[in-house]
């Protein structure tokens, strides 16, 4: 009943104008739920410092990373192979529930991102393996408030959220297709942050 009063809710709230769907679900944890997952999420992870291949040479960005899944997926993204770690966090297990509830879709993979202050986002970009019809992205951010943006592949169009501590939003449709999304820097003293980023993945395919 909850989860269809939340899909009805959002259907209604598209932050885009076309080519896709973000419905901003809101606040979803309570601050006390929200405070102990970050703080779980922050010791019993272990956070690896994204890499990139560009122009040949290899970056290391601050932000880190860490990406679970239910099967041994792998991909190569700017040049860097990807695997998935063995889904084997208890904690996710629930907030995996939780997400599905209030997507209404399935996921078999969880990105986890932590930004250490603002100084660290994430660059334009979409999301490769969500670029079908059905595909659909739900993500859960936790810690310091930030910016999160979004720009049309071919119109000059613009849109933006901030999003808070236990906030969830969730892209569907062509969003992946037709629009970049973006995590912004500010030099606003923010804390540390963390986006959990539900995906359900093709089986053993390869992007490149
Ligand atoms: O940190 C976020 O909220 C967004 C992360 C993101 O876009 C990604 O993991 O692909
Ligand atoms: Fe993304």
């Amino acid at each position: 009943m909850q989860a269809d009063l939340f899909l009805a809710q959002a259907e209604s709230l598209n932050l885009l104008p076309c080519d896709g769907q973000v419905h901003d679900l809101g606040l979803v944890l309570a601050k006390r739920e929200a405070d102990e997952l970050l703080h779980q999420l922050q010791h019993h992870v272990p956070w690896q410092a994204d890499t990139a291949l560009i122009a040949g040479q290899r970056i290391t960005s601050g932000r880190q990373v860490a990406w679970y899944a239910d099967q041994p997926y792998r991909y190569f993204h700017s040049g860097v192979l990807r695997e998935a770690k063995r889904w084997d966090l208890p904690v996710l297990d629930a907030i995996r529930d939780r997400m599905e509830q209030l997507s209404g879709a399935k996921f078999n993979s969880c990105v986890l991102n932590r930004y250490q202050d603002g100084s660290q986002g994430m660059g334009w970009h979409s999301d490769p393996e969500a670029q079908g019809p059905h595909s659909v992205i739900a993500s859960l951010s936790l810690g310091g408030e930030r910016k999160f943006a979004f720009k049309h592949k071919l119109l000059d169009e613009r849109r933006a959220i901030f999003l808070q501590h236990g906030q969830v939003i969730v892209m569907k449709g062509d969003t992946q297709r037709y629009w970049l999304h973006a995590v912004m820097r500010t030099s606003r003293p923010v804390g540390p942050r963390i986006s959990l980023t539900f995906r359900d993945f093709p089986e053993s395919e390869d992007w490149t």
